[in-house]
């Protein structure tokens, strides 16, 4: 990671912890429960402090030795190989990136392809949205996720939001959703999948509290930050949509319906509701963030897809070894790492700074200079 000011404190403990917590969630895989992450940090942070230059992070993971001559760099005699582990792949799964993959690059078989398109890589993101976030909370913005559907089941329209001093109780949750009697019914219906050989995809949100106004940009495309964060959700392996605020059923609202008024109280502003999800012509408003990703169900269906084997040319059932029966919860902390990482570069965007205390200066002074007839309550009361 380049470019986070000096004096941001990370250590070993808080990476671990996000990465402990990307494995949560009813519905996990068996290789989630013997696969370790071992955690390095090998550059950029000394004493607990980032220090300006690039943090380097290194994730081993103690299942490798058993992959050392599968995945070996160099030339092995493929004969020699692992019965089940070294077996050519050659029954596509659809939905996955398996065949597709295959054309790209020329391979006869899939396995050079699912290693590197599995979400395992994910990690390596939470890990680094560990930092990006601890960033962020020395600015005072802090971010929370939770599973708002899974399936059919989902939250019901108009339910609380959490807030950041909820996410051990979301952690504790084992669907990470935030409403009890909706989360026992998301356990049942994973249970009714998993007996079905199926699988399920589902949504989460993350939400943002903290987040000055003005991030982002009306000027730029690529800038906007509801631009951004799209991108960095739908880079999240199977995520399919992604809705900012109350996305499309906005679109379903007349125009006197569909926006946030503005009111004052002769003082300061307020917005009347939160339907924009905390972003107005590509820049965030000073409200809470808002964004969702839905995420289509597992590829891995052990009730078998349809195939066709590329080495026979016949039909064939897809691969199948194991695989997670919902990853939704999981996903929705890989999506609050995401937003971690594109809210800390928008923030150095703006107020740049090469140590914490000078970012924090950079936006105070920012903050300090709009006109009082322009401020909104939530932003200045929350960080009076
Ligand atoms: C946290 C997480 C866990 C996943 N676990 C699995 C899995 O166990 N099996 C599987 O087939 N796909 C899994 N996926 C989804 C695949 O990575 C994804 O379907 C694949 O990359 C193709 O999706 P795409 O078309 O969106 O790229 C997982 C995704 C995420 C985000
Ligand atoms: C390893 C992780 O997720 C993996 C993501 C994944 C996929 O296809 O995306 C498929 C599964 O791996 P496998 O097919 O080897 O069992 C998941 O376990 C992880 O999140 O750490």
């Amino acid at each position: 990671m380049e470019g986070l000011p000096a004096g941001v404190p990370v250590s070993l403990d808080d990476i671990r912890a996000d990465l402990a917590r990307r494995k949560l969630g009813y519905g996990r895989g068996a290789r989630m429960k013997f696969e370790e992450d071992e955690l390095t940090i090998s550059g950029g942070v000394r004493f607990g402090e980032t220090m300006g230059s690039p943090i380097a992070i290194r994730i081993g993971n103690t299942e490798w030795p058993r992959w050392v001559d599968v995945m070996s760099a160099s030339p092995v005699d493929v004969e020699s190989l692992p019965k089940g582990r070294g077996a050519p792949l050659t029954r596509p799964r659809p939905g996955h990136a398996d065949l597709v993959g295959m054309q790209k690059y020329g391979f006869d078989e899939a396995r050079n392809v699912l290693e590197r398109a599995s979400a395992r890589e994910t990690a390596a993101r939470v890990a680094l949205g560990a930092v990006a976030r601890k960033f962020l909370g020395e600015l005072g913005i802090t971010l929370v996720s939770h599973t708002l559907s899974i399936g059919t089941v989902r939250v019901p329209e108009g339910s609380d939001l959490p807030t950041p001093t909820d996410v051990a109780t979301l952690d504790a949750d084992l669907v990470r959703c935030f409403d009890p009697a909706t989360s026992a019914r998301m356990v049942t219906l994973i249970d009714g999948a998993q007996k079905d050989g199926d699988t399920l995809g589902g949504v989460v949100e993350v939400l943002a509290y903290g987040v000055p106004p003005g991030l982002g940009s009306y000027v730029h495309w690529d800038r906007r930050l509801d631009s951004q964060l799209a991108a960095a959700l739908m880079g999240i392996q199977a995520i399919k949509g992604v809705e900012v605020g109350d996305g499309f059923l906005t679109t379903t609202r007349p125009g006197s319906q569909a926006h946030d008024e503005l009111v004052t109280d002769g003082s300061l502003i307020s917005r009347l509701s939160d339907k924009a999800g905390g972003t107005e012509g590509g820049m965030s408003t000073g409200t809470v963030l808002r964004v969702r990703a839905g995420m289509k169900p597992i590829a891995t269906v052990p009730h078998a897809l349809r195939t066709v084997d590329v080495a026979t040319g016949q039909a064939a059932e897809a691969h199948h070894q194991r695989s997670d029966v919902c990853a939704v919860p999981a996903a929705g902390v890989v999506a609050e790492a995401m937003v971690a990482l594109v809210l800390a570069n928008s923030v150095i965007e703006k107020f740049g700074g090469d140590s914490v205390p000078e970012t924090a200066r950079n936006l105070e002074s920012y903050l300090a200079s709009i006109p009082a007839a322009q401020r909104t309550a939530q932003t200045y009361d929350e960080r009076a």
